[in-house]
């Protein structure tokens, strides 16, 4: 799967929606058993959801957006189908998030990519579903500082830290993906299934366990007043940085 949304392949509810039922077309498929994931957009993987979307909307706008956030997470993450994250550009917060959510990482060796969950830095909170995922990469100790201080990590960081598992120049990323690919995929399937739900089974039922309280907490979260206030100063730097 090629993500092209530019300029920065933001998370919409629109892109959110279609990467969902592209997943469960796929999942569907009796023919598919792995996906690579990946962006056709340059130097960019994915900028993490849409920011305009959490702005001066409806609270059902707000609902309807978590419900499709929430869906892409579970699906990807509770996939039966081996995930690869080809990551070939940077990949903030829910672009980070799809990536620790696949099987495996591989991130082109760019210093200038950079990768990590930095709610922090907008003034947000990753919920406790991404902060679950993160955890069971890195481990509790390199999720807790990283979070708090809402880092990016640099590619060559990012290895070292664990976020990503290898490090390729970017014009060998989609062989390397491949290669990784075949190497999963010469396991029985049911084998590897059951040992993947093994692993994420306990993060998976505590969302599906919670969804509706999650849904609740996100819309009073971002319905603040001084929320919508780091949003939109977050928003005007993005914008002035360009200028
Ligand atoms: C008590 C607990 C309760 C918990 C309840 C839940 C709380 C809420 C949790 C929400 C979790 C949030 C997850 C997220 O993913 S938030 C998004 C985080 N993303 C970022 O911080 C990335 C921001 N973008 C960048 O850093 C750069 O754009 C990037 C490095 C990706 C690319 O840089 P480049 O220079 O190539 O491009 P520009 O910066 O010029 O961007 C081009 C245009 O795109 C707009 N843009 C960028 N990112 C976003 C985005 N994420 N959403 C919307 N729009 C975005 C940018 O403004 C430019 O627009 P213009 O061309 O119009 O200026």
């Amino acid at each position: 799967m090629k993500f092209k949304s530019p300029p920065v392949n933001s998370l919409s509810l629109e892109f959110l929606t279609e990467f969902s039922i592209g997943l469960e077309k796929l999942e569907n498929n009796r023919a598919c058993r792995g996906v690579i994931i990946t962006s056709a957009v340059p130097k960019i993987f994915s900028s993490g959801l849409d920011i305009t979307e959490m702005c001066g909307k409806s609270v059902e706008h707000y609902g309807e957006f978590w419900r499709a956030v929430q869906e892409m997470w579970l699906r990807l993450y509770g996939s039966n189908m081996v995930t690869v994250a080809a990551v070939n550009g940077s990949s903030p917060a829910g672009g980070c998030l799809i990536a620790l959510s696949c099987d495996y990482r591989i991130m082109a060796e760019n210093p200038k990519f950079s990768i990590g969950l930095n709610e922090a830095q907008l003034g947000i909170v990753a919920p406790f579903w991404f902060k679950d995922t993160f955890v069971n990469v890195v481990g509790h100790r390199i999720a807790e500082r990283s979070l708090q201080l809402g880092s990016l990590h640099p590619a060559p960081e990012a290895q070292r830290l664990g976020l990503v598992d290898e490090l390729v120049p970017e014009e060998k990323l989609m062989e390397k993906a491949a290669a990784v690919m075949a190497q999963w995929l010469a396991l029985p399937d049911h084998a590897r299934q059951l040992t993947k739900t093994m692993m994420r089974k306990a993060v998976l039922d505590r969302l599906v366990a919670h969804r509706e309280e999650d849904i609740k907490n996100f819309i009073t979260f971002v319905s603040k007043e001084s929320i919508q206030k780091s949003l939109r100063m977050y928003m005007e730097m993005l914008k002035k940085r360009k200028s």
